[in-house]
């Protein structure tokens, strides 16, 4: 298991910048001067208001989308990650319906003609870390939502990226599935040491999972508070309960509610 220290920057939004034209508004500006600095290592929610620009944001630092100004860096040089060191997940799974489990978990090796034997090996000790073992055969349209998902996120570390961007990847699952790949996740962050942006709506997931919580406020899309979660790792369900837990909970939602307010 890798420790975690997470000191050195590995990504770096300087005054980052975003506008959207439409033909009912021309430039409209979604994300103003946006400064964050992401520690190699480091977990970082990304809470806020239906709109406030999260998914702009964390598209732009994936190099999905462009910015209209200021600078993303990753590991120390101007640009964002290149796509063998970083993976990407969103709420919809989206894998391909006529390739096998493994197929899909081995789609990103193939597009970028990786080492095979390498990325087969990964995916079998994905598939053990995500317990997917004895589904690698299946095709998509036979798992369940939350194993879809499992599905997503070993496709996402197959070449043992160095950031993972997650854009409310357990957003469309039931409760008990979410905590339990909760779980998954925060062992995962641990034995493979990389740096997490993850987009949520859910407050308690954000604690449980995060280092540290970067709350926006909407209209234009702006960081309005940063709460650090000095929690005891790892965490267990009976962390939710927990006094200090209950604490930064709180302390999350008021900075939720009023950079909700502040739209
Ligand atoms: N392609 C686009 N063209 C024009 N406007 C857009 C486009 N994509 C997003 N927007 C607008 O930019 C703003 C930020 O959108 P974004 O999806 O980043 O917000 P979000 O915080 O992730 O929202 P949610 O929590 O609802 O997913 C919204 O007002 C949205 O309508």
């Amino acid at each position: 298991m890798k420790t975690m220290q997470p000191t050195e920057p590995i990504l770096t939004v300087e005054n980052v910048s975003k506008s959207y034209s439409s033909s009912n508004a021309p430039d409209a500006l979604v994300l103003s001067s946006v400064n964050l600095s992401i520690a190699k290592s480091e977990f970082v929610s990304i809470i806020g208001p239906s709109g406030c620009g999260k998914t702009t944001l964390m598209k732009i630092c994936a190099g999905l989308l462009s910015k209209s100004g200021g600078t993303v860096s990753f590991a120390g040089k101007v640009g964002t990650p290149p796509p063998s060191k970083m993976g990407v997940v969103f709420q919809s799974a989206a894998l391909l319906p006529w390739r096998t489990v493994l197929a899909n978990i081995l789609l990103p090796a193939t597009i970028q003609h990786a080492d095979m034997d390498r990325a087969k090996q990964r995916a079998r000790e994905l598939l053990d870390m995500l317990n997917l073992k004895g589904i690698e055969s299946k095709y998509p349209w036979e798992l369940s939502g939350g194993m879809q998902q499992r599905v997503s996120i070993a496709r996402s570390l197959v070449l043992e990226p160095e950031v993972l961007f997650m854009d409310e990847p357990f957003g469309a699952l039931d409760a008990m599935t979410r905590e339990k790949l909760n779980l998954d996740l925060q062992d995962i962050h641990a034995r493979t040491g990389a740096t997490i942006m993850f987009v949520t709506h859910n407050i308690a997931e954000a604690v449980f999972l995060s280092d540290r919580i970067i709350a926006m406020a909407a209209r234009p899309g702006r960081i309005a508070d940063i709460i650090n979660v000095d929690l005891f790792r790892p965490r267990t369900q009976e962390s939710y309960v927990d006094d200090d837990f209950r604490e930064i909970e709180t302390r999350v939602r008021s900075s939720f509610d009023r950079a909700a307010a502040l739209a």
